[in-house]
């Protein structure tokens, strides 16, 4: 039986969630799987580090209060967030990152995962900012390390799209996509329409944790142009960067707006998009749109998000699922293990 030794590099909603998932269905997993995980390290920089080569009890970690410097209470623990030694030293088969995303320049991130793969360790990460800034680069060196680099997470958290897209569109011949692939946004979105005021709908989004830790880069179409760049640059063979995309997003929006439009039968939707031009270019786009309750997106609302992918032979496939959520964006770290488990198994 395969146990896979995972650190977990930041440790918020999404690590934490994985935690439970842990702590609740590793036996399972053990079954259904054919794995269980170990959690031999945590790094936050918040709530400091640990190490324990041994296993960490994840049930404890899980219930472990959200204090600065927390770890230094567990046995071994540190106030101070050992990142390097955690990545390099703990272990570890596989990395788990789940730092913030930062949409400017990647970093730490990127770094904690070019430590990771440059050692040999496999990594996990839901973290946007490292693939669409540095994708390229880090696949290369997880290839040349014969590591795997999985990042289902980072584009609609737990709804499968990049491998349903990548394996089983193989093929179909994907020209384009349009998406609503922002949890945040689209929830706010929701809620105004429903009579809840822009800013109390980003706060009911912070607390549900779907919202970056700056919800700027959700309401301004930020986190969309990561997504839209990752989808692009792995669907369509761009090689576009953050800056070829033209970005709006949603907080000039009002609630008179949205009360006119769902008067008109349409609803605002922030879009991210992508189409392959006949000479092979490709523009992407991401921005607000009036839809008409006829179109298959219009009706996505709160959390769900969906996208449209526009194949030469099977015309439109649209996916529709969570796109933020704690548990859900841990389902796709699992995804993550479960397809290096399939590709590097032991
Ligand atoms: N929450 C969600 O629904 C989704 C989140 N994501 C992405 O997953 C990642 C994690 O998300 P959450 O857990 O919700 O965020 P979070 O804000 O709850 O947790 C992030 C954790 O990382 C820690 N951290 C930040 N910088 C660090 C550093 N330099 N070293 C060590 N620790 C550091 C923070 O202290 C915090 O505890 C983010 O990149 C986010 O964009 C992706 C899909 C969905
Ligand atoms: N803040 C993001 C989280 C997932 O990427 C969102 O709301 O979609």
């Amino acid at each position: 039986m395969t146990e896979y030794k995972i650190a977990l590099v930041g440790f918020g909603g999404v690590n934490r969630g994985f935690a439970q998932l842990v702590a609740e269905r590793n036996a399972e997993w053990k079954n259904s799987l054919g794995f269980t995980v170990k959690i031999v390290g945590v790094t936050d920089l918040f709530l400091g580090s640990i190490v324990a080569k041994e296993g960490l009890d994840a049930k404890q970690l899980v219930a472990l209060p959200v204090e600065k410097g927390a770890f230094a209470h567990l046995p071994g623990g540190k106030a101070e967030a050992f990142n390097e030694a955690v990545i390099k030293n703990s272990g570890a088969d596989i990395i788990a990152e789940a730092t913030f995303t930062n949409p400017v320049d990647g970093e730490p991130a990127t770094t904690f995962c070019r430590w990771a793969l440059e050692s040999g360790i496999h990594v996990v990460t839901t973290n946007k900012g490292p693939i669409a800034l540095h994708g390229a680069e880090l696949k290369a060196l997880a290839r040349r390390n014969q590591v795997a680099f999985e990042y289902e997470g980072a584009v609609m958290s737990g709804t499968p799209v990049i491998r349903l897209a990548k394996q089983a569109l193989a093929g179909a011949n994907v020209q384009g996509f349009e998406g609503i692939l922002n949890g945040t946004s689209n929830y706010v979105l929701s809620q105004m329409k429903d009579g809840l005021a822009f800013n109390d709908a980003v706060v009911q989004a912070q607390q549900l944790g779907y919202a970056e830790a700056d919800p700027t880069a959700d309401v301004e179409g930020f986190d969309v142009r990561l997504k839209v760049v990752i989808l692009a640059n792995e669907l369509l063979n761009a090689r576009l960067n953050v800056s070829d995309v033209a970005c709006s997003g949603i907080s000039n929006i009002s609630a008179q707006d949205i009360a006119q439009a769902s008067a008109n039968g349409a609803s605002w939707k922030l879009i991210g998009s992508a189409d392959r031009a006949a000479d092979g270019s490709v523009r992407a786009s991401v921005e607000a749109r009036l839809l008409p309750d006829s179109h298959p997106l219009a009706g996505i609302a709160g959390a769900t998000n969906a996208v449209s992918f526009n194949t030469e032979l099977l015309g439109a496939v649209t996916v529709s699922g969570p796109g933020a959520g704690r548990i859900e964006t841990a389902f796709a770290l699992l995804s993550d293990i479960v397809a290096i488990h399939t590709t590097h198994g032991k």
